[in-house]
């Protein structure tokens, strides 16, 4: 049996969206869900108590980061990341195959792996598919992603099409090397860039390898917003039923429904958190740029609809106060609000989804933040 189970609950009649539970070795997630970052072993500026009082069920953690800082002998010493973190629901670890694709001309890449030096000091690393599944073994996260190339946007259909069996071949690998089947949970994922037939016959290979949960990569690299919900339009159909679709690196609220909307059950990003730290709120009105000289004197909360410690108990005048002296406490208060902003607009979507209005939510929703349909 799998590590991590996927139970279909409902799909919503208006919009073909699924309300689902994940169930994991750390417990169970109700889906669509949003798991907030925490790149290196924390999800910035917030601990895991008030991760939990705002409702995160679940969150990310980087394999190459950590594999770099402070290594994952180290995590495996103290017992896993979930022990060395203070965190006990489930984590799911990223191979860290988009960071070290990111590092540019840093990296050299090979039949093998990844040559790559290192972000923090330039010293000399290779990442192999079965680098990462020892990595993420050693973190003991629930659920681990196969060691893939995302490739960049754009890219020639030679490019991603040689990449994208490069995957492939990288995913089987991933397998073989995977031990621990009873406790983690290894995800596949699909690529493919920007071209229909090339997604169609990644799908097609990576569906071919049995695995507990599957994820539509290389999207959100730049691409155009109408670009990546085609994309999804003609994957996720390709996709099992049963099992979870995970979207990567995505998302703005926008992009969260969208996403749901086109048969999406997980997402991430980092977006909640960055821009708290450069002073950006969300709000059911749409962004707040907190630092605004507007606020000087708005002694009002964030969000007046928001119930989240941040705006039962500040006011925008002194949160942007806080912004402007670059005190520690704005990333706090602007972190918790936004992670709990994006966490409440998905417990908003799974009900939506219960009651069959997942469409007239998009409509409510969209028209009060500023997005046009
Ligand atoms: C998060 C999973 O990391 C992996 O193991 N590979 C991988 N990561 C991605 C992260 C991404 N973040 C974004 N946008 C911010 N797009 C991403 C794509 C991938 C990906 O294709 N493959």
């Amino acid at each position: 049996m799998y590590a991590v189970r996927y139970e279909l609950i409902k799909t919503c009649k208006q919009s073909g969206a699924r309300l689902g539970r994940l169930h994991t070795p750390h417990g169970v997630i109700e889906t669509p869900i949003f798991m907030p970052v925490g790149t290196q072993a924390t999800v910035k500026a917030m601990t895991p108590e008030e991760l939990k009082e705002i409702g995160s069920q679940i969150i990310l953690s980087n394999t190459y980061h950590l594999y770099m800082r402070p290594g994952h002998d180290l995590v495996k010493e103290a017992g896993g990341l979930h022990k060395f973190m203070n965190w006990d629901k489930p984590i799911l670890t990223d191979s860290g195959g988009f960071q070290v694709f990111s590092l540019g001309p840093l990296r050299k890449i090979t039949e093998e792996g990844v040559n790559f030096r290192s972000h923090i000091d330039g010293s000399k690393h290779f990442i192999s598919p079965e680098k990462a599944m020892e990595i993420q073994n050693a973190l003991g996260s629930d659920i681990m992603m196969a060691f893939d190339e995302c490739a960049p946007y754009p890219a020639d259909r030679e490019y991603v099409k040689n990449s994208l069996e490069r995957t492939t071949r990288w995913l089987k690998r991933c397998k073989e090397a995977h031990k621990n089947t009873e406790n983690q949970a290894l995800f596949g994922i699909i690529q493919g860039g920007m071209y229909k037939d090339l997604r169609e016959q990644s799908a097609k290979e990576v569906l071919a390898v049995d695995l507990p949960g599957y994820a539509i990569g290389g999207l959100s690299v730049g691409e155009p917003k109408k670009l990546m919900y085609e994309v999804l339009e003609y994957t996720t159909p390709l996709m099992p039923v049963d099992k979870p679709r995970y979207l990567m690196g995505v998302g703005s609220p926008d992009d969260l429904i969208e996403g749901v909307i086109r048969g999406v059950d997980m997402f991430d990003c980092v977006l909640p958190t960055r821009i708290a730290r450069n002073g950006t709120a969300m709000t059911s009105e749409g962004k707040v740029v907190v630092r605004n000289a507007k606020y000087a004197r708005d002694f009002t909360p964030l969000d007046p609809e928001c119930d989240c410690y941040c705006c039962k108990n500040y006011t925008r005048a002194y949160i942007r106060h806080l912004v402007k002296a670059n005190e520690i406490l704005a990333s706090r208060l602007i972190s918790t609000h936004n992670l709990h902003f994006l966490l409440k607009l998905m417990e908003q979507v799974r009900q939506a989804i219960m009651e069959d209005r997942l469409l007239d939510f998009r409509a409510e929703f969209f028209q009060k933040y500023g997005y046009e349909l």
